[in-house]
Parts: C-alpha cells; sequence; structure tokens
C-alpha cells in the first residue's frame, strides 16, 4: 500500500489552522474542503492521459485528456460529507457513492448503516473520503464494500490518520493507495487521535 503524507506548505497551513481548539463550526467546514482539494490535486496526479486533436481556435490542436477509469467519489458518512465539496470542484463529474459507517463508542468497531454505491463499480476509480483513519476498521469495512460491488481500484483521502490504523489497513488492503495530510502520533485511550482534530463529524456538522 502507498501511503503518501502531503507535505505542501499550504496543507501543513490549513490543517495546522483546523487543531485550534475553539474553531468555529464555520472555518473547521471551509478547511475541510480546501484540505480535501489540495488532496484531490496529489491524489490525482497520476492519472493517465491520451492525445486526442480537436478543432482550436486556430485550427486543430492537439490537447490532452483523462483517460482510463471514471471516478466516483466515495465519502463515509457522516464526516467524510465534509471533504466532498473540495473534491468535487477539481472533478465536477465525478459520480457519488454513498456508504454509512459508524464507530461503536465502546467497541470501536465500525457499523454500517447505509449503502448507495454508483453503477458499475468495476470500471470505476473509488475515492473514499474521510477526515480521520484511526483504528483503521472503518476504512476496512468501506473496502470491503466496494471490493464486494466489483472494484478494483480504490485510494482514500483523509486529513489525519495514526501509524496503527495505516498498518491495519495496508494489512487487509495493500492494494489501496491513501493520501493524508498528515500522519499524527497516535489514539488515545478513546480511540481519538493524538494531537488529531478532535470529533470530526461533530465539528463538522456542528453537533457538539
Ligand atoms: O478508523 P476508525 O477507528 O474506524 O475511526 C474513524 C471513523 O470515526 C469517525 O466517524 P464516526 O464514527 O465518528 O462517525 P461520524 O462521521 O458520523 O461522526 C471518522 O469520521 C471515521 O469514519
Ligand atoms: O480522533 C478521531 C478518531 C475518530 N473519529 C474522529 O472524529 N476523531
Ligand atoms: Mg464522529
Amino acid at each position: 500500500m502507498a501511503v503518501h503524507e502531503v507535505n505542501h506548505p499550504l496543507v501543513k497551513h490549513k490543517l495546522g489552522l483546523m487543531r485550534q481548539h475553539d474553531i468555529s463550526t464555520k472555518d473547521f467546514r471551509e478547511l475541510a474542503s480546501e484540505v480535501a482539494r489540495l488532496l484531490t490535486y496529489e491524489a490525482t496526479k497520476d492519472l493517465e492521459t491520451e492525445d486526442e486533436t480537436i478543432a482550436g481556435w486556430n485550427g486543430p490542436v492537439t490537447v490532452q485528456r483523462i483517460k482510463g477509469k471514471k471516478i466516483t467519489v466515495v465519502p463515509i458518512l457522516r464526516a467524510g460529507l465534509g471533504m466532498m465539496d473540495g473534491v468535487l470542484d477539481l472533478i465536477p463529474s465525478a459520480r457519488v457513492s454513498v456508504v454509512g459507517l459508524y464507530r461503536d463508542e465502546e467497541t470501536l468497531q465500525p457499523v454500517t448503516y447505509f449503502e448507495k454505491l454508483t453503477s458499475s463499480m468495476e470500471d470505476r476509480t473509488a475515492l473514499i473520503l474521510d477526515p480521520m483513519l484511526a483504528t483503521g476498521g472503518s476504512l476496512v469495512a468501506c473496502v470491503d464494500m466496494l471490493k464486494k460491488a466489483g472494484c478494483t481500484s480504490i485510494r482514500g483521502l483523509f486529513l489525519v490518520a495514526v501509524p496503527e490504523g495505516i498498518e491495519r489497513v495496508s494489512k487487509a488492503h495493500p492494494d489501496v493507495d491513501i493520501y493524508i495530510a498528515s500522519v499524527d502520533e497516535r489514539l488515545n485511550e478513546n480511540g481519538y487521535i493524538i494531537p488529531g482534530l478532535g470529533d470530526a463529524g461533530d465539528k463538522i456538522f456542528g453537533t457538539k
């Protein structure tokens, strides 16, 4: 599994702003979307292109078009929705496949409650969106679901992850590549990422 920690100064700066303890819902939401946009730029930089000759203003001109599998964006509810607008800014025609998962607060096990994938998953590259990769249970469950639907090309975009979660996913799904704004230190006794962002879903939806 390729793990890309994106070290662009804009990513680091914006993520740093998100760590402020009293950040407003508005600012957190805007920054989540902005960082997601920058991660998308990075996660799509190896997409293949092909030449195509079109009618330009001064006659025929050869341009490049993205070829290969079409992208479906896969936000994991709820918090993944906070990254979706930023991703769709760059890939506006992407289909959206919604996955509903929450992490049981006691057991930290993922619980699936919604699945609405787009058609022909075998022909698409999935871009999973979730701000947090903690124990990795939610990501493993999401990838299991996508693979069951026939998807063979899967990438994930995360704001913050920890090494133990990355390790778990790399063992279960070594073929999945992930793009992360920051690999943080560890999980605390409640399964929260330290230093992390706190509860990303609550901050994006203002449910604290
Ligand atoms: O790697 P894991 O240990 O599985 O934890 C990560 C998951 O936990 C959070 O979701 P949460 O359960 O808080 O749901 P929410 O988005 O509805 O708040 C987060 O958005 C991930 O989906
Ligand atoms: O730190 C964490 C871990 C899981 N989910 C969150 O929202 N935050
Ligand atoms: Mg949450």
